[in-house]
């Protein structure tokens, strides 16, 4: 066993690079400690690397330099030992149509070489509400009861890590709210889940700690609280009386847009500010005889933060670009 990351690091990825045979370079030296016990949300835009990275850490792809320690076995060396701890529920369904739910599980427990356990089966299905169809086979489930028999096959060998590849892609609202109950209910027992997913509102809900990796880089880890505090902006929002053409001169020194035609004034402050300056900028709309008919202030989303960062790193790269020409 190899002592490496914190103890309490369940995962470590140390500099992980991937470079297919095409050429591609889709990871370009990644290296991240998933605390044990946490959701941890790996967001990127498509192609940024994020199935990648996570068939490496599961062995299903092999990574072309850098290493994956998972609970302190390297999953190259000690590859039974590291992969007996995971759970992979994949973005596409691997099943064999023709078993049973109930076989399907079993067999799943049983590749990993653990001893039979009917009633940790029966409760996994129950969870997932898979109970009553465990006798029917694969092919005759709908899509959203395939996909929960996905996530029984990842749950029978109770892994300590748990990947979600897009758990919720193509699902309704109900079997959604589902899975993120399960995967609190996972989270309560100390099961460590790692999950990508386009939906932002997704990691908003459910993840302690954010990683965002674009074009192969790991450009933010932060926990969740956090990164909204730091990069999330306040807006308030005037709605005017009467309509204004242009921001006042009187008002040039505050950061405000016209909005709605002209019927608001919309002043976007940091939100972590002990001095927001609305006091100060309410009086001087009010000296100015401007009439305020209604005021509402909402907080930035982790979708707003995650669009400005990647965007703005884009602008970054293409003057960086534009200079070296
Ligand atoms: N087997 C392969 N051979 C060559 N290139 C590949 C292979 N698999 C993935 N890629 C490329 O590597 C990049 C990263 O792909 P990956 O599937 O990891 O991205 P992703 O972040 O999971 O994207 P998505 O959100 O669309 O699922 C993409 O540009 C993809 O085309």
């Amino acid at each position: 066993m190899i002592v490496g990351g914190s103890v309490d690091s369940i995962i470590v990825v140390d500099n992980l690079t991937k470079t297919y045979e095409t050429g591609f370079r889709a990871l370009k030296g990644v290296s991240l400690s998933i605390r044990r016990g946490e959701i941890f949300a790996l967001l990127g835009p498509n192609g940024a690397g994020k199935t990648t990275m996570i068939s490496i850490i599961c062995g299903l792809v092999n990574a072309s330099s850098g290493r994956v320690l998972v609970d302190g076995y390297d999953n190259v060396r000690e590859y039974r030992k590291a992969r007996s701890r995971i759970g992979l529920v994949p973005q596409e369904l691997t099943n064999n149509m023709f078993d049973s739910v109930w076989a399907t599980v079993r067999l799943s427990r049983g590749l990993f070489g653990k001893p039979r356990n009917d009633a940790l089966l029966e409760q996994i299905l129950r969870d997932l509400s898979l109970w009553d169809k465990r006798n029917e086979r694969i092919m005759a489930l709908s899509g959203g009861m395939k996909r929960r028999v996905l996530i029984a096959k990842a749950l029978a060998h109770e892994p300590e890590v748990l990947f979600l590849d897009e758990p919720t892609a193509g699902v309704d609202v109900e079997l959604r709210r589902d899975m993120w109950n399960m995967v609190r209910r996972l989270q309560e027992r100390g099961v460590t889940i790692i999950l990508t997913t386009h939906y932002i509102e997704e990691a908003e809900e459910m993840a302690d700690r954010i990683g965002v990796i674009r074009q192969g880089e790991l450009i933010l880890t932060e926990d969740k609280d956090t990164l909204m505090q730091q990069l999330g902006t306040r807006q308030l929002t005037l709605q005017l009386q009467q309509p204004l053409e242009a921001v006042p001169e009187a008002l040039a020194g505050y950061p405000l847009t016209l909005g709605e035609q002209g019927h608001a004034l919309v002043y976007t402050f940091d939100a972590k500010a002990e001095q927001s300056g609305i006091a100060e900028l309410l009086k001087r709309i009010d000296q100015l005889g401007i009439e305020v008919r209604d005021l509402h202030s909402s907080q930035s989303s982790l979708e707003d933060i995650f669009v400005g960062l990647v965007h703005s790193r884009k602008q970054a790269d293409e003057a960086t670009a534009g200079e070296v020409v």
